[in-house]
């Protein structure tokens, strides 16, 4: 799914209005209907109070022609304008006269206002600022969002929770509204998918407004989202003439004296992602673990006993894995920038490889081209420097992958893979997966991909979906917090079967659920 910057949804606007020969007003419209129909299913006419603050922009309109539908419907609301400026917008100005006709009065809040009182078990609507935020909100319009927070009744914001901007970070947290539940409009907006953005809101749905087809599919964004239907076409069958040399070989070169598991698990997920093939090259005092708990592997010792000291190997990979659990002594970074004179191989490379990396910029003109880096947030930054907020991240890592032609994968609750320009940000995975050793799977996994013949973005983007669904899938027997690297990657098979599974309406998984409960 396409994430559109502000810039692409208003030309979308335009685009739509000229092409569907309709006003601006009917697409607000559609916009306010699909959120009246939403709340509508869910409310049935409860008798719940809905306090709707709305903006004088087209956000705020969107309010406005909502409150409309929902006082025709019998619904308890309560208007107010947010009257932040004096610039209204027209479509804001017809609403608010279409509902002053049906003898609704919103109250004008300012600056000298005493706010409403709220009930905690009130529904509040915040339609207070939309995509069109390009300044810090008033501080009265600050305290107003704090009043909303204060009353504890659920918010509903109307396309992305007032406060946010769509293309820079928060300066002030609590001018910012923090939504239990966003509808945004055709598409969903990439502060949803930020750490520093993303706290803001709890849940997000996308309402189909009906923007044109032609300029939605015809135009490139930045950032796109990967679910399911974005990874399935990238899915290469397995072949029924097909043997072990068909799905390449690959090399996880890691591990120290205290960190062999790392090489155990990125090992394991490299061959149960399906590579052909997978050796282990490790110091010597890797070689036993790994051959007893990991049989399926081979194993290469490298002349040094606790830590890696050469590198040398005379087998041909078809992908190295490499860095996990390595450590940084002198020997081992001499025995990487070694490794990466001589090397031909493709890399994926994590962890220790990628701190030397950080600390020997040079050696980042040795890659070759496509490597995949796998950093977490503090080895991103030791790589690309600090940033300024999420949006300053997002450039500079682009920039990054651009200078080396590398494909970055920035971890986190939403990983996010960058390459040529481009974000994919990931859906799957929980906070059960922030544990020891689940970035070793990952980098497992995404070897086992490009072993398997998948480029490296593909297997970047394929291998963090698998990863994060594998998780979902184990945390549902364990738990968040008893969650381990070893229940992703025993549940790799399952989000491979999960991929090709069609989900079922919500009310026959109901049903499902209910008998699961009687039978047990
Ligand atoms: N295709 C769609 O998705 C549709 C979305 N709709 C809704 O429209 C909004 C965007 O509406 P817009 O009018 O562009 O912007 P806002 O409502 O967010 O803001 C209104 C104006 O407020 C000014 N502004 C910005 N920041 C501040 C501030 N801190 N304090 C005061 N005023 C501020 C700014 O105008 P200026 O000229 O003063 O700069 C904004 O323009 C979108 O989010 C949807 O909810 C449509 O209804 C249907 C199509
Ligand atoms: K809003």
């Amino acid at each position: 799914m396409k994430i559109f910057s502000a810039q692409q949804i208003y030309a979308a606007d335009k685009f739509t209005i000229k092409k569907q020969e309709i006003t601006s007003d009917a697409l607000m419209e559609r916009a306010a209907v699909q959120i009246f129909n939403w709340m509508h299913m869910r409310m049935q006419g409860a008798p719940v109070k809905i306090h709707l603050f709305c903006g004088i922009g087209n956000n705020g309109g969107d309010g406005m022609a909502l409150a409309r539908h929902l006082q025709e419907h019998g619904y308890h609301i309560a208007v107010y304008v947010v009257n932040y400026s004096k610039k209204r917008s027209d479509d804001f100005l017809l609403n608010l006269e279409r509902l002053k006709e049906r003898k609704v009065w919103p109250e004008f809040l300012d600056s000298g206002s005493e706010f409403p009182e709220i009930g905690r078990d009130d529904i509040i609507v915040d339609a207070i600022f939309g995509i069109g935020l390009n300044r810090p909100a008033d501080d009265w319009v600050v305290r107003l969002i704090q009043h909303l927070h204060a009353s504890q009744a659920f918010i509903l914001s109307v396309d992305i929770p007032s406060g946010l901007f769509m293309d820079k970070g928060v300066q002030n947290p609590d001018a910012v509204i923090k939504a239990n539940f966003v509808l945004s409009f055709q598409a969903p907006k990439l502060p949803f998918f930020l750490p520093g953005t993303g706290i803001y809101l709890n849940e997000w749905e996308v309402l189909d407004i009906g923007l044109d087809p032609e300029y939605l599919t015809n135009t490139e964004t930045d950032y796109e989202l990967s679910g399911k239907n974005e990874v399935l076409p990238l899915y290469i069958p397995r072949e029924k003439f097909s043997h072990k040399g068909t799905y390449g070989h690959a090399l996880v070169v890691g591990g120290s004296k205290g960190k062999i598991g790392a090489v155990h698990s990125a090992s394991k997920a490299c061959l149960v992602t399906g590579a052909g093939l997978v050796t282990a090259y490790v110091p010597e005092c890797g070689v036993l673990p790994l051959q007893t708990n990991l049989p399926e592997t081979m194993v290469i010792a490298d002349e040094g006993v606790d830590v890696l000291n050469k590198i040398k190997y005379d087998i041909e990979p078809k992908v190295i894995a490499i860095g996990i659990g390595m450590g940084q002594e002198v020997s081992t970074i001499q025995a990487f920038t070694t490794f990466l004179d001589e090397n031909k191989s493709p890399l994926v490379i994590d962890a220790d490889a990628l701190n030397i990396l950080a600390t020997n910029k040079a050696l980042l003109k040795r890659l070759p081209k496509e490597s995949v880096l796998t950093p977490h947030p503090k080895e991103l930054e030791r790589l690309i420097g600090k940033w300024k907020d999420d949006f300053d991240k997002l450039k500079k890592a682009k920039a990054f992958s651009k200078k080396y032609a590398c494909v970055l994968i920035i971890k986190g609750a939403h990983s996010i893979v960058i390459y040529d320009g481009k974000g994919y940000v990931n859906t799957t995975g929980n906070p059960g997966m922030a544990t020891a050793g689940s970035g070793d799977v990952l980098t497992g996994v995404v070897t086992g991909l490009v072993a398997q013949g998948y480029s490296p973005l593909k297997a970047a983007v394929f291998g963090t979906y698998l990863h994060g669904r594998a998780g979902d899938i184990a945390v549902e027997q364990s738990g968040y917090q008893a969650l381990t690297a070893g229940d992703i990657c025993n549940a790799i098979g399952k989000a491979f079967i999960d991929l090709f599974v069609i989900p079922k309406p919500p009310e026959v998984q109901e049903q499902a659920k209910e008998s699961e409960q009687e039978k047990s």
